[in-house]
């Protein structure tokens, strides 16, 4: 089982040495995979069952392989993967194939794609705290990923810390006040409606004098209002640098999968308000647009530290490229 994070220097890649595991989670295995294929089960329909409908003819002739690109399309894995992927299995030359070399193949070429991004969060033990910031628009799972990172992370004998950013909705609060409780760690509010930025510098003030190893922050989702928002996150990234140079040290975008191609724009828009290090997918489980994952690897490149496959806290896994692909793909 993939861990959410490591502990090691994220920039340097072969630095095994500095790498501890964090302890794996106590689900086993097999429950891991079968949340994963149910939750991705609308995703895998919407692709196997095209693929049985495409490949009953057996030729791998051009107007199949059209067919082909046009399912990849329907399943949101965006146009230019759909056409990458269409030339991967034009230079095969197959000529005849069977509907599992054709599922084998596809989840081959997948996993490549999302192996690039497959990266846990890097959490540099030598910083401290470690500064997270949680961006995302509301409703697409910044609170349930912050509570999933706090019960890994307290599990491994981390001491973390939370600060409630999204100051103008008491519910969000709450909510992560909840959370906070749930994994006994403290979590930093400030009065509704007050400054997210100057609750972001006393959180770190705190966090600091506290000994906290990670300090995990909670932000608004607010699009509609875009300017603000940008100027709100700009804010908090501004203050933050005021004690520590290197903070955010890591900046976490928080994905709807059901949103489709459109989390591609939210991307776009919040790598124009700051520097995103990495992005959680969640709600692969609504719909049938899981395909947008590797359209979001493909253009972007990304780590995906973890994805979401269900409501229950649980059902947050880390990201595993060969396990998502044959799910997605329907091979067995
Ligand atoms: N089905 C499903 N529901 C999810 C998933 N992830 C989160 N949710 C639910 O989506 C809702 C929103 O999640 P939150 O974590 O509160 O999202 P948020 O971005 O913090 O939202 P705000 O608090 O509104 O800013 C909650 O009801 C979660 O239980 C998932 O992977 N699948």
């Amino acid at each position: 089982m993939k861990s959410w994070f490591r502990f090691g220097r994220g920039k340097d890649e072969k630095d095994e040495v500095a790498v501890v595991e964090a302890p794996a989670a106590e689900e086993p295995r097999g429950g891991f995979l079968s949340k994963l294929r149910q939750g991705l089960a609308r995703s895998t329909d919407k692709l196997s069952d095209g693929l049985a409908d495409i490949f009953v003819r057996r030729q791998l002739d051009e107007a199949t392989l059209d067919e082909l690109e046009e399912l990849l399309i329907a399943a949101d894995l965006g146009p230019a993967t759909a056409s990458k992927l269409r030339q991967q299995f034009d230079q095969r030359r197959f000529g005849e194939v069977t509907l599992t070399q054709v599922k084998e193949t596809l989840a081959e070429d997948v996993a490549a794609i999302l192996r690039t991004v497959e990266k846990p969060l890097a959490i540099d033990p030598s910083v401290k705290p470690y500064v997270v910031l949680v961006v995302g628009v509301n409703g697409t799972g910044k609170t349930t990923t912050i509570g999933k990172l706090t019960a890994e992370l307290t599990r491994a004998g981390k001491r973390v810390m939370l600060a409630a950013g999204d100051t103008f909705r008491a519910a969000a609060v709450e909510q992560l006040r909840i959370w906070g409780q749930r994994s006994n760690v403290p979590v930093v509010t400030g009065p509704e409606g007050g400054d997210a930025a100057a609750l972001a510098f006393q959180a770190l003030e705190q966090a600091k004098r506290d000994g906290v190893d990670v300090l995990l922050i909670d932000t608004a989702g607010r699009l509609h209002n875009k300017a603000n928002l940008m100027a709100e996150l700009q804010k908090i990234v501004r203050v933050l640098k005021k004690l520590d140079a290197n903070a955010p040290h890591a900046t976490v975008l928080t994905l709807d999968a059901t949103t489709g191609q459109n989390a591609l724009a939210q991307v776009e828009t919040f790598r124009a308000m700051t520097d995103v290090t990495g992005l959680v997918v969640t709600k692969l489980d609504g719909t049938a647009k899981g395909g947008v994952l590797v359209a979001l690897a493909d253009k972007f490149g990304l780590p995906v530290h973890g994805i979401g496959v269900g409501e229950g806290i649980d059902d947050l896994q880390p990201f595993d490229a060969r396990e998502f692909a044959r799910s997605l793909t329907g091979a067995i």
